[in-house]
């Protein structure tokens, strides 16, 4: 795992006001070396950029992919370092993760662009990277990424091998056509074995051993070579130069002073702060008032486009597109700046570019104020991040037991957990967060039912609205297409948990003598929400999985309720497979014991299909009053206690008379890991 509580440092100074910390400005043509650059970007006032000097023949555009912790965000400091972009770092500290929820972490999770100066044998080149994220459920990041670019580095880590995300992750890459250059990092650790990932990386993706690059991005050995690859294996972006303002926005963040930020793709022309431009999907007109290049914090230039200085004897000024940037025009509304847009001038419109398949939610879970007076602070929140994170989807929803609230649609588990800890810390938000359910879908067959929805296949993602069998035809689970890699020593622990999974075997291949890479269909259902780190655990940390949509099957559905002295626990309602209820009922209540705090009474806690209960635990009451007597001579210590005992009550949630701590549903959820 990457380090945890990365400081933040280095943002910060690059966020600093003080003009001498900040790069602000190029000269029409940069002195040979890193060293060079560094010295002139620090010693220039506040004038913007020039990007005059970078015809489309000296950009390329490329993002880093790789599987989790296997050194991307490392990689792209050192890029940054050595270019002198930025000053060199303290080696764990890591500049593009930017969010507070990153940093705890040590994950990256929203894609980062940076703009890097690089001269190279005498020519300058403009280098856009982008820094993405590892997990499977941020995948959407990459793929949104790639058509920006025209190549990717593909890191692969030297002791751990291909892993299924670098899988993931090379068909990406590899459907898109783009340049892939195979990175084998971490090559100073003492396990590693970058012959051996030469071999899987030949065998798996065709591609010739020699064409590795082996690198340690940590001490950074090699890392100039990557550069040198990149210039020479990756193209150009093409643009044809008499083609009008063409912009792909392929993200965009939200702040809270400047509103939208757009980070955008050139296509074509060109774009300056006073430009008139039109959103070709909301065909509202906006007038630019910055655009500018990540380095990687926002630094404004006179115009985001390429343009050679007067040409030969002509001395015609020839325009081309290819930049990679960010632009701002006064977009204040979430829906404005839509991940996939195309952006044109006014009065010249064109031909939309194709933009993005929209981001699937995989998960999906409401989201409550835990006092209702909140909604509206939470409302404008919610807006905000989804801003930030547009792959969330929210639904208004409403529940008799939880208020007014919304049912939130997510890429996986950790994106939801992500997504309400930045709520908490960026935004100061506390939530209740229902047990996380996938999209079902149910066939009707009641033509009351039918007439209602107005249509007879209708997608479930609230089991409050989870139809009877009677009135449907058929149920739908939704299914994916996992890869798992691992040692082949763990392969028989991972069949028996796939199968116990409800998961059918698909493919078998070893990679090398010793790895194996295996495909399941499984149920979503089954994995999204401990299977990772039900695999994990029984590999030692070793097997790897990554998965991709596969369509739906029939199951055999039911709604299961979950009751503390007769009162349904909204958050724990949820739709599962026949054949698990009674498993997935008995231990429910038995996690739930052991979550919830022994009350002044006994507590009854049932697992319920209709009015059937099909399982039951008991959690006793307390006997004795343990602060009166420990505490009733001392009274401040007692006040400071009841103080503390009110804090911790706001944390709680009432079922009936049953007070539950809110964060035991998540805690229960979670079968397997506390175990
Ligand atoms: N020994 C060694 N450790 C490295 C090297 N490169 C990265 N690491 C460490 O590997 C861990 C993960 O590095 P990151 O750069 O965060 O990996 P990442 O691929 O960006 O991670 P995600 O974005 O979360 O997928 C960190 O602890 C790094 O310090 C290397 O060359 N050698």
């Amino acid at each position: 795992m990457a380090l945890a509580g990365r400081t933040v440092a280095w943002w910060a100074r690059l966020r600093s006001p003080c003009p001498a910390a900040v790069p602000l400005c190029l000269p029409p043509r940069l002195p040979a070396g890193p060293v060079a650059c560094e010295r002139l970007y620090s010693s220039r006032g506040k004038e913007k950029l020039d990007m005059l000097m970078y015809p489309v023949e000296s950009i390329r555009n490329f993002s880093i992919i790789a599987h989790v912790d296997h050194g991307k965000s490392t990689l792209a400091d050192r890029l940054l370092e050595i270019t002198g972009t930025i000053a060199k770092t303290d080696r764990n500290k890591q500049v593009l993760d930017k969010l507070q929820v990153e940093r705890e972490r040590g994950i990256t999770v929203k894609a980062q662009s940076a703009s890097i100066f690089y001269n190279h044998e005498g020519v300058n080149y403009l280098l856009n990277l982008i820094d993405t994220p590892g997990h499977v459920d941020f995948s959407y990041e990459v793929s949104r990424s790639l058509p920006a670019c025209q190549g990717v580095i593909l890191v692969v880590d030297a002791n751990e091998g291909i892993q299924a995300q670098t899988v993931a992750n090379f068909y990406l890459a590899f459907e898109a056509q783009l340049a892939i250059i195979p990175v084998i990092n971490k090559i100073d650790l003492k396990n590693a074995d970058p012959e051996r990932v030469e071999k899987q990386i030949e065998k798996l993706f065709d591609i010739p051993i020699d064409e590795c690059v082996r690198i340690s991005a940590k001490q950074g050995t090699n890392v100039e070579k990557v550069l040198q690859k990149v210039i020479e294996k990756i193209p150009p972006p093409q643009c044809n130069t008499a083609d009008p303002l063409k912009a792909l926005v392929f993200d965009s963040t939200f702040d809270h002073y400047r509103g939208v930020i757009a980070n955008i793709a050139l296509f074509g022309g060109e774009i300056e702060k006073g430009h008139k431009i039109v959103s070709a999907h909301t065909k509202k007109r906006y007038e630019v008032n910055e655009v500018g290049i990540l380095t990687p914090n926002e630094q404004p230039t006179h115009k985001l486009f390429q343009k050679l200085a007067p040409h030969g004897s002509s001395g015609k000024k020839i325009r081309y597109a290819g930049q990679v940037g960010y632009l701002i025009a006064g977009m204040k509304e979430v829906t404005e700046a839509q991940i996939g847009d195309t952006l044109f001038l006014y009065k010249q419109p064109v031909e939309p570019l194709p933009g993005f398949k929209s981001a699937k939610p995989m998960v999906f879970a409401g989201m409550y104020p835990v006092d209702q007076t909140e909604y509206n602070n939470l409302k404008s929140a919610l807006e905000r991040l989804t801003l930030n994170d547009s792959s969330v989807t929210v639904h208004r929803d409403s529940s008799l037991a939880l208020g007014a609230g919304w049912r939130l649609g997510f890429l996986g588990l950790l994106h939801m957990e992500v997504f309400n800890q930045r709520l908490e810390q960026e935004y100061n938000m506390s939530v209740i967060l229902t047990a996380p359910t996938v999209p079902y879908k149910a066939i009707l067959s009641s033509a009351k039912l039918i007439k209602e929805y107005g249509k007879a296949e209708i997608t479930i993602i609230n089991p409050a609205q989870f139809p009877d069998k009677l009135s449907v035809s058929e149920y739908l689970e939704p299914t994916v297409l996992g890869t798992i890699v691992t040692p082949h020593e763990y392969i028989g622990k991972i069949i028996t948990l796939c199968q116990d999974r409800r998961a059918v075997q698909k493919d078998m291949l070893y990679i090398d003598e010793r790895r194996v890479m295996l495909k399941y269909l499984f149920p979503l259902n089954e994995i999204v929400v401990d299977f990772y780190d039900a695999l994990k655990s029984l590999s030692s940390g070793y097997a790897s999985f990554d998965y991709e949509d596969a369509g739906y099957q029939a199951a055999d559905l039911i709604k299961m309720d979950i009751l503390l002295n007769g009162n349904p626990v909204e958050e724990l309602s949820t739709i599962i497979h026949n054949d698990k209820a009674y498993a997935t009922g008995k231990f429910l209540c038995e996690r739930l014991k052991d979550a919830i705090p022994r009350q002044l009474f006994e507590i009854a806690i049932q697992a319920a299909i209709g009015k059937k209960i099909i399982a039951r635990e008991t959690l006793k009451a307390y006997r004795k009053n343990v602060v009166a007597k420990c505490y009733g001579g001392d009274i401040t210590r007692r006040m400071k206690l009841l103080k503390r005992q009110a804090e911790g009550k706001k944390l709680m949630r009432k079922i009936g008379n049953v007070e539950v701590p809110r964060d035991a549903f998540i805690r229960v959820l979670k079968r397997q890991t506390d175990k």
